[in-house]
């Protein structure tokens, strides 16, 4: 019989230490070849710093205005300084700002007015001026004009409707109607339902029944059918079913020992798979995924907003 190998601790002390070092460095290939993405790794970086109890140790300051630095005039966020304006970096742009208490920096209905610029006649949002459409940018469009205090700044009903066609008969959803089911999009497709109180739209059972079967021998969950397991389907697929109210439905601790195993115990950070190299992404979900399961003593974690629930209080709660 193999023991139960002991019960690893989440190092986070090492973690917090990981994410404050990874920004410094402006010498490593990295640096550039994640530039065009850099303002979700600083929401995914910060993030992770508020839910281990570490925020202090962030220059929020410089933050504030790098973000600030990436806005377009037509009220739009890029990635980086200098890069078009796209819906994804626009959501991570308010992100950081609502977590550094930021907001008064920008003139909400200027980016509500970027978001409704993207909806499409059938409800759905392109991701930016050159077109693509999918159900990542629904969730992007809705969840930043709901944090921003403008809910109705978008066609909400129709938004409802484009995202309630993308649902499977297998309980999933996808990127656009009748396109395959994925971890990734369940969640995007049921935290927008969600964000628009339309969660009465889906099957909950058969959604859950599809997210608890992403649920493999090794602990993890993967991302579809027959896939590997990797820590951020933690983040993807958890959050889906905290919304549904359904985390019981799979093994919670079984799931905690695998992301608990892909941590470097040396230099800290969490990688997708045991063995792997670490990235500040999946050091983020991991520790996002561990908060969703009230474990690892971390701060809790909204799953609708992937911010810090108290964040997210302060914000709805001041527009209602
Ligand atoms: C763009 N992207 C992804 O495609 C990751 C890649 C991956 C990580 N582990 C397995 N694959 N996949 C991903 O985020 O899938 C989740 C997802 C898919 C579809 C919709 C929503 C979420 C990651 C970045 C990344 C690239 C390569 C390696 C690690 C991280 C990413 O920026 N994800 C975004 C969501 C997203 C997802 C897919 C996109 O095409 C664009 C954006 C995010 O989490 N924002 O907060
Ligand atoms: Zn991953």
């Amino acid at each position: 019989m193999s023991l139960p190998h002991s019960r690893k601790a989440l190092l986070k002390e090492k973690h917090a230490e990981y994410i404050h070092d990874y920004g410094q460095r402006e010498d490593t290939f990295a640096f550039y070849a994640t530039e065009h993405f850099r303002m979700s790794g600083v929401y995914w970086g910060l993030t992770a710093m508020h839910l281990l109890g570490k925020q202090d140790m962030m220059d929020t300051g410089a933050i504030v205005n790098w973000v600030l630095s990436c806005q377009h005039p037509n009220g739009g966020f890029g990635g980086s300084q200098r890069h078009d304006p796209h819906l994804l970096y626009t959501l991570s742009a308010v992100q950081i700002l609502a977590l550094c208490h930021a907001l008064s920096r920008i003139n909400p209905e200027h980016i509500t007015e970027y978001v409704r610029s993207l909806q499409q006649p059938d409800g759905s949002f392109a991701g930016d001026e050159w077109g693509e459409i999918d159900t990542r940018f629904s969730y992007c469009a809705l969840s930043c004009c709901r944090l921003l205090g403008q809910p109705e700044a978008v066609d909400v009903a129709a938004a409802v409707r484009y995202v309630a066609r993308c649902q499977n008969i297998d309980g999933g959803f996808g990127c656009t109607p009748g396109n395959e089911s994925h971890a990734g999009q369940v969640f995007t497709c049921v935290a927008a339902l969600a964000v628009a109180d339309s969660l009465h739209l889906l099957d909950r059972d058969l959604t859950c029944w599809w997210l608890c079967e992403r649920q493999t021998d090794s602990g993890g969950l993967n991302g579809r059918p027959e896939k590997l397991q990797d820590v951020c389907y933690s983040w993807w697929c958890l959050s889906a079913l905290s919304i549904l109210g359904r985390l019981s439905w799979i093994d919670q601790q079984a799931l905690a020992d695998f992301i608990l195993n892909c941590q470097d115990e040396a230099r800290g950070g969490i990688s997708d798979r045991p063995e792997d190299m670490v990235d500040v992404f999946h050091t983020f979900f991991g520790i996002a995924g561990l908060s969703l399961m009230q474990k690892g003593d971390l701060v809790d974690i909204d799953p609708i907003y992937a911010l810090p629930k108290t964040v997210v209080a302060e914000l709805l709660c001041s527009s209602c």
